[in-house]
């Protein structure tokens, strides 16, 4: 997936790992043209007079502003920051292209790369120094369309992850203290890495209110001919996606790719026999690639004749390749394949005739079982809580916490210093939008009558 690289958080992305980005970048590019949401790009680089142009935006993340101070021997007249995302590089041009309501809805979305030299330990994908994303910044004349776009594009940030990825996430808003400081509210996708017993932040969909408007003077006259402030949103999702795919969908093999998003879905493998005719079956692995990649899918042929067929059986598996076809002499002997499902192991053998149409039915059921088990997994994971001493037990299982409490920052706060750990603390991860009845339900720190039932937990 990856190589490491000589300077510490950031790391190459080889096409293993590409072909992932770009079969999701496929479909949420194409949706959001569906929505009318038209792609630019905005340079790299942020004057620091922009960067600075409001302190709470950027209060807090200062450190982690890498700044290009030099170009060969002379230093530069004045720093230059690097993206460490976009609002201050995009929105004086919005504020200059939008005048009237005709102007609205603006809505441009970027692909590009961000640069947040962070400092707690680097973690390929999940945290790393530079990073892919898209980044959608987008206008209104009206709250109303604001908050209905929030919700379309979260809708697709869960379709990328439970469609594309087979992964199970909770659509939720975040909490006051957990919010983008700079926004009006934020609602995420957030998935939960059983293994380790840590949510994550899958992706995230914020309307940023007026506060920006405000900051960079974005207004527009609108029908009544008056000076109005726009309502603006601003979302994304990263290379973090294949982190949490790595983890969720992993096993002691290797690497399980979900079919939808395999670079390479079908690998097949000869197995020749010392009498055996081997170009009869070489023949027929070749056959059986062209066969199904005309039928629309990924599938290559490893003929290496210097690995035996039981190393490339390994290789494969730990490559997360989700399904894998043998051809022996037997097989071409039968006029058949045998397939070997990556997920559970299952062999069957398949006639050739029916070849297209049954390895399209085992991808669908892999793709379809991948998610299913996670699922599993992870609903096996959450654990509701009406009390602290509830909280600090499940915390200590290692689960995800759903708990019901008076939403205020300061209990927040107060649970995250009361969790203090080495492995961290407790925070929110989302109020989910499916809110349990909260009918005589107190706040399970303070006992105050709860106010929201949020999920609760370690995370990334
Ligand atoms: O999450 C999104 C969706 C896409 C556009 N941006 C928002 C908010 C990003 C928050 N954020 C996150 N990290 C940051 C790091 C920084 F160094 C600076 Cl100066 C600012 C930020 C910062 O604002
Ligand atoms: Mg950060």
């Amino acid at each position: 997936m990856i190589e490491y690289y000589d300077i510490s958080g950031c790391y190459i992305l080889r096409p293993w790992t590409m072909a992932v980005w770009e079969m999701m970048q496929t479909f949420f590019d194409a949706e959001i043209k569906k929505m009318k949401i038209k792609n630019c790009y905005f340079p790299l680089f942020v004057s620091p007079a922009v960067l600075q142009k409001e302190k709470d935006h950027i209060e807090g993340f200062a450190p982690e502003v890498a700044w290009v101070t030099k170009s060969g021997q002379s230093d530069l007249e004045v720093p230059i920051a690097i993206r460490p995302t976009s609002e201050t590089v995009m929105y004086p041009y919005y504020s200059k292209w939008i005048r009237g309501h005709r102007d609205l809805p603006l809505r441009l979305n970027q692909w590009c790369n961000v640069v947040r030299w962070e400092f707690s330990h680097p973690t390929p994908f999940i945290r790393s120094r530079e990073f892919l994303w898209q980044e959608g910044h987008t206008a209104f004349a009206t709250k109303e369309e604001a908050d209905k776009e929030v919700l379309d594009i979260l809708e697709l940030y869960r379709r990328i992850y439970e469609e594309y990825l087979a992964i199970p996430v909770i659509k939720g808003k975040k909490s006051e203290l957990e919010k983008f400081a700079g926004g009006f509210y934020t609602t995420s996708v957030e998935a939960f890495i059983p293994n380790t017993g840590r949510g994550i932040q899958g992706a995230t969909s914020h309307c940023l209110g007026q506060n920006f408007a405000k900051m960079f003077d974005i207004t527009f006259e609108n029908e009544k001919g008056e000076k109005a402030m726009v309502w603006q949103n601003s979302w994304a999702y990263s290379t973090r996606t294949i982190g949490v795919m790595v983890m969720v969908h992993g096993d002691d093999k290797g690497l399980v790719m979900p079919p939808k998003v395999a670079s390479v879905q079908i690998i097949v493998v000869p197995v020749p026999f010392k009498d055996a005719d081997t170009q009869a079956i070489f023949d027929a692995c070749d056959a059986t690639v062209n066969t199904l990649n005309e039928a629309g899918f990924r599938a290559e042929a490893d003929l290496r004749d210097n690995y035996s067929p039981g190393w490339k059986y390994s290789h494969w598996e730990m490559k997360g390749v989700p399904l894998r076809i043998e051809i022996g002499p037997k097989d071409l002997a039968n006029k058949q394949v045998r397939a070997v499902r990556r997920d559970n192991s299952a062999k069957i053998d398949i006639p050739m005739v029916n070849l297209v149409e049954q390895v399209k039915d085992m991808l669908d059921n892999i793709q379809q079982n991948l998610f299913d088990v996670a699922k599993h997994k992870r609903d096996a994971c959450v654990k509701t809580v009406r009390t602290w001493d509830e909280f600090i037990e499940a915390l200590g299982q290692k689960k995800m916490i759903l708990a019901p409490w008076c939403d205020e920052m300061e209990v927040e706060k107060d649970v995250k210093a009361r969790t203090k750990g080495e492995t961290g603390a407790a925070k929110t991860l989302c109020a989910p939008f499916d809110q349990p009845d909260l009918e005589g339900v107190n706040c399970f720190v303070t006992g105050r009558p709860g106010k929201k039932w949020s999920y609760w937990g370690r995370s990334y």
